[in-house]
């Protein structure tokens, strides 16, 4: 086997996950297009994030924005065909993923044995054998956070415990956010003090289909001021937003109002993640980010099951923002079953079959 197919090789190329850059990424052809200015708020000169404090409702910024949805598309559909990743590459950039995955689980039939199971695959997202072949073993490489219902919290926070991996609660009534706000408010703050350090809130998708931008900006403000320290994930639910323009402009006002994600989809709506999404709020964070120098993270969530609808968002990341999106305290992949498809291509890259996915169990 020639050196470049090695495991001995694809460590050197993986082991940067657990780091700074991708290895695999920076011997792809062509580099990035996109030069990122130096980070304007960088307090430590280390890259690690100043929290975006969000700013004051500009309706004129807000009201500007249009979005061409043939443009959008058209370049949505360039993402997944002008760059391909392979071999020790691919596996390299599928690890990354996992650093980045909100391992999730959000059905009506939840129990603290299947939570308890879910944080279990939290530790250890790959078998050890397969990480031992990949040369990567000693990274420790989790997944990027947990995220249950506020009933699960506690027992998730007690699972992890002795681990950094966050526990994330989904909020304010979700998935469709019509309960009383005091009641949603109330809600996130029973969810931080059961330990919860992220916080996935839901927006009113009537604010924004009536084109009511201070009521949007206001909610998300109290949720933010109820959130304290723990950070913010503003879910838009895009599949119910009707338009492009009505996404770029509730990306906009989320931001403004503190968000320190902003997130597709719930995962339950008919239409959940998608590459033209994904490019509308990309460019939202990074046109905020070009006015504040405040880097607001990017969760595309719901229906993202296989490796490669993973490495599409990994590739969007890359192209739209640049490498610093590519790390989990700015870039997460919302899913329940994603890693089970990860763990068989890693499988793959190492022995070169391909098992059923039942022998990945998620819980
Ligand atoms: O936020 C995460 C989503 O609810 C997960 O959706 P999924 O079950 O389609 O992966």
């Amino acid at each position: 086997m020639e050196a470049k197919r090695t495991p001995a090789k694809a460590l050197r190329d993986a082991s940067s996950v657990a780091g700074g850059t991708l290895s695999g990424a920076r011997l792809l052809e062509p580099r990035p297009t996109l030069e990122r200015p130096a980070p304007a708020r960088d307090p430590h000169h280390d890259g690690s994030l100043e929290r975006n404090p969000g700013t004051a409702l500009d309706l004129d910024v807000v009201r500007a924005l249009r979005v061409n949805r043939s443009a959008v598309e058209r370049r949505a559909a360039t993402i997944p065909t002008r760059r391909t990743v392979k071999k020790q590459w691919q596996a390299a950039w599928l690890l990354r993923a996992i650093t980045c995955i909100d391992l999730t689980t959000l059905s009506g039939d939840d129990t603290p044995s299947n939570v308890l199971r879910l944080c279990a695959k939290a530790r250890r997202p790959v078998r050890p054998d397969l990480l031992e072949a990949l040369g990567v073993a000693q990274l420790n490489i989790t997944v990027g956070a947990v995220c249950v219902y506020h009933r699960y919290v506690a027992t998730a926070v007690e699972a992890l415990r002795g681990t950094s991996i966050p526990v994330a609660a989904v909020s304010t009534g979700f998935p469709a956010g019509l309960s009383p706000l005091r009641e949603r408010i109330a809600e996130i703050r029973a969810s931080v003090d059961d330990g919860a350090t992220e916080i996935d809130i839901v927006v009113t998708r009537a604010h924004v289909l009536r084109g009511e931008w201070n009521a949007l900006y206001d909610e998300v403000a109290a949720f933010r001021e109820a959130c304290g320290d723990a950070h913010l994930k503003a879910i838009l639910a895009t599949g119910e937003l009707a338009t492009l323009t009505n996404v770029a402009r509730a990306s906009e006002v989320a931001m403004m109002a503190g968000a320190d994600f902003i997130k597709t989809s719930t995962g339950k709506e008919p239409m959940n993640a998608t590459l033209p999404y994904g490019v509308v709020m990309c460019r939202a964070i990074r046109a905020y980010e070009e006015r504040t120098g405040y880097k607001v993270g990017f969760k595309p969530a719901g229906g993202i099951r296989a490796a490669k609808q993973a490495l599409e968002y990994e590739y969007l990341m890359k192209e739209e923002l640049g490498d610093r999106w590519l790390k989990p305290d700015l870039f997460r992949l919302g899913a329940s079953a994603l890693l089970t498809d990860i763990e068989r291509q890693l499988e793959h890259f190492v022995t070169g079959r391909y098992s059923a996915a039942h022998r990945h169990p998620m819980v």
